[in-house]
């Protein structure tokens, strides 16, 4: 930082391990690290990605720019040559929701995961070149978690070889999908196939919205944005759309899983949580390295607010998450890797365990986040309500990801579904494998007694993880004997939900642990490296356990003296990491410009900035506003004019 002070720099100089071989950990590979760093810094030093006007402009003017935005980095990437991966991460650091991420997001990802081979070299060149737009199109007005409830038919009519694309109800109007309202050409809609009046279910149709020579929308198609959307910039650079109607030729129909870009953007979901996660964890603890309030002896410095216990307690397990869900998400592409290949091989037995592990950790992480930026916001105390923290504007923009790409709940219902089903199944000759596999010691972890005596034992990996499997495996066993008391199932299911996403909770919640745990059986390089990330597995671990200290005192799988122990370790914890907080964060290597932050800056240099920034408000343009001579001034001396009578 040449020439620039650092206030931070005391808080650096604490560190006590490799803060360059944390950068890589987070990365993931020296290569990664290194593609990011020189991306990010291209980015940041381009004024067309300038984001912290976004706030004032109107939508019109919000719209407009993330267009040239886009155009923008569209054109980088030609001039630059970039590969697929410079360019995916030059749209991540460009940090704009937009047309283009649903684009590359899901149209592509669902022609490249349900197309037949003819119809993906007929569509991805065009879609790589950006020779056409796509969206997905399956939402709509009436369903959106109930994809067996959509309306939209799509009916075969041999004398044209076509599909009639019909909206017969306006509760079948396709409804938010991204991308879909002013900008996408084509669009994966998802409809009932009928044939020769026969209904097949739903399916996926590249079809065509908008003329490529005028952008029009095609003969009987209606189309248009949703509206404005949660908060002022944040989404609403994102032209959610509505649609009625339409027409596919009859190759445009994908023959694979619809289900399967589900269950790929869920996976990609994971690891967006992590980002959004540690962006918001950087900002806070930066800034509570930085603000003093109270404890000045004598006249002299105020305490740093992140020396307060409170403040540990809330922030420090969200830097812990912050890793723990990189580490899973890691885990998550591996397993979404490793269906994709045996589908290809027909082979579909690791499909369910995808889809729950999708499911559920998409809703467990999002959850998590989407509560952490607000408890982030919180914790920079007044000025992290204005938008030059940065933190209202990533909360706007990530809440919805508890919504979109399947409702939370809805989803923690289908890993219910899972553990139900692996529950049943115990005794008999199909075993529970990979996430369920503890399940196999069902006898063990019914009976097993917490063997911790002090506060210390809490540090033992095999501890940690035997509480977590007995609490779930003992929450899933009493949930699947209640639901055999039901004499129709589906209803037991339906009375029992809130346990069952009660269990699935905790099923997500130890695989999360489980796989930190295995994180740091791998060789880890740097001083102090492996040693903190342990300490911050146990620190997420005994949070959740102090969260859902119910769960494990109900279940028996702790006693409150076990459970007070691991509270008195969490704060010996906190006190261990407290002098490495900063480069911990610092290792996410974010610049000021993704970051968007005058409270998370690299330097600290807060006030000033702070007080620079509030002159750049439009309505600092005037030192007398707008509204003052017609409506403030009468007021004024009407009152002055009816006190004197
Ligand atoms: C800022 C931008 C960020 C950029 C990031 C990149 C991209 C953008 C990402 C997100 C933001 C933007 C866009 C958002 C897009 C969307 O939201 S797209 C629409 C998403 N919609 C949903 O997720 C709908 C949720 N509902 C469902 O998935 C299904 O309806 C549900 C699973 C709930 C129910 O399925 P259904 O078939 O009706 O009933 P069952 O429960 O009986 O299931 C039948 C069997 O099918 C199995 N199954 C279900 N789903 C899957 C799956 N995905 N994969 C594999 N298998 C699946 C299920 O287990 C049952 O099997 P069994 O019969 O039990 O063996
Ligand atoms: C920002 C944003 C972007 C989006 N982008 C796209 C896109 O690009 N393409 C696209 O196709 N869609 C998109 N969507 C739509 C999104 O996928 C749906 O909104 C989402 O799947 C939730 O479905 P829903 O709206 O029908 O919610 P609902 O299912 O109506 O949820 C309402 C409430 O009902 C509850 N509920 C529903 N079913 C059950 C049940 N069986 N048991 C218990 N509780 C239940 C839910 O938990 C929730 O509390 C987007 C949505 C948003 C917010």
């Amino acid at each position: 930082m040449d020439g620039v002070v650092d206030h931070l720099a005391d808080e650096r100089n604490k560190a006590q391990f490799d803060v360059e071989e944390m950068k890589i950990v987070w990365a993931g590979s020296r290569h990664v690290f290194e593609l990011s760093d020189r991306i990010a810094r291209l980015v940041a030093s381009d004024p067309v990605f300038r984001k912290d006007n976004r706030a004032t402009l109107s939508r019109k003017d919000l719209f407009k720019n993330t267009l040239r935005k886009a155009a923008h980095a569209w054109k980088r990437i030609i001039e630059l040559r970039l590969s697929e991966e410079e360019a995916s991460k030059l749209r991540f650091y460009v940090d704009e929701a937009a047309f283009t991420d649903l684009h590359w997001g899901m149209f592509v990802p669902a022609i490249k995961g349900q197309a037949t081979e003819e119809q993906q070299q007929k569509w991805l060149p065009l879609a790589y070149k950006m020779q056409i737009i796509g969206c997905y199109a399956q939402t709509e007005l009436g369903h959106g978690s109930n994809v067996q409830g959509l309306e939209t038919t799509a009916t075969f009519d041999p004398q044209t070889d076509e599909f009639d694309i019909h909206s017969p109800t306006l509760t079948s109007s396709k409804w938010w999908p991204g991308g879909l309202g002013k900008v996408s050409t084509h669009a994966v809609v998802y409809a009932r196939l009928i044939t020769d009046g026969q209904e097949h279910g739903v399916h996926g149709f590249i079809v065509q919205l908008r003329s490529l020579d005028d952008h029009l929308p095609l003969p009987g198609i209606t189309i248009g944005d949703i509206g404005m959307k949660f908060g002022n910039g944040a989404y609403n650079t994102m032209d959610n759309g509505v649609t009625r109607n339409g027409k596919c030729v009859r190759s445009n129909v994908p023959r694979q899983l619809i289900y399967g870009t589900m269950v790929f953007v869920r996976q990609t979901i994971v690891s967006d949580a992590s980002c959004a996660l540690s962006r918001a964890v950087c900002i806070a603890t930066r800034y509570s390295a930085v603000r003093r309030q109270f404890g000045s002896q004598n006249g002299g410095v105020e305490t740093q607010v992140i020396d307060y216990k409170t403040q540990q307690n809330r922030l420090f397990p969200l830097l812990a998450a912050a890793y723990a869900f990189r580490f899973v998400g890691e885990w998550l592409k591996w397993l979404y890797t490793d269906v994709t290949q045996r589908l290809q091989a027909n082979d579909f037995s690791t499909l369910p365990e995808a889809h729950a592990c999708t499911a559920g950790l998409k809703s467990l992480t999002t959850t998590f986040t989407a509560d952490a930026i607000e408890e982030c916001r919180k914790l920079c105390g007044g000025h992290g309500y204005l938008c030059s923290s940065g933190l209202p504007e990533l909360f706007a923009v990530y809440v919805p990801a508890c919504t979109y790409e399947g409702d939370n709940v809805v989803l923690l219902l289908q890993v219910a579904r899972f553990l139900m089903k692996t529950v049943s199944q115990l005794g008999s000759e199909k075993k529970p494998v990979g996430t369920t596999a503890y399940m196999g010691r069902v006898e063990h972890l019914m009976q097993c007694r917490c063997s911790v005596q002090k506060a210390e034992d809490w540090l033992n990996p095999n501890t940690i993880l035997e509480a977590f499997e007995a609490r779930t495996a003992r929450m899933s066993v009493a949930v699947a004997q209640k639901l055999a008391q039901f004499a129709n199932p589906e209803e037991g299911f339906l009375e029992l939900s809130p346990n069952l996403v009660e269990a699935s909770v905790a099923h997500c919640q130890l695989i999360v642990v489980s796989k930190f745990i295995e994180k740091l059986q791998q060789d880890i390089p740097g001083k102090g490296v492996k040693e903190l990330l342990g300490m911050l597995c146990n620190i997420y671990a005994l949070n959740i356990l102090h969260k859902h200290l119910g769960d494990f005192l109900s279940t028996g799988s702790i006693t409150p003296k076990q459970g007070s122990l691991a509270n008195d370790q969490l704060r010996s914890l906190y006190s261990q990491v407290r002098p490495n907080a900063i480069a911990l964060v610092d290792a996410f290597n974010y610049t000021d410009h993704y970051l968007g932050s005058v409270l998370g800056r690299y330097d600290g240099n807060v006030y000033p900035k702070l007080y620079e920034e509030a002159w750049k408000d439009p309505l600092n343009d005037s030192v007398v506003p707008d509204g003052y001579h017609e409506y403030i001034r009468p007021l004024l001396k009407n009152q002055l004019r009816n006190a004197r009578l």
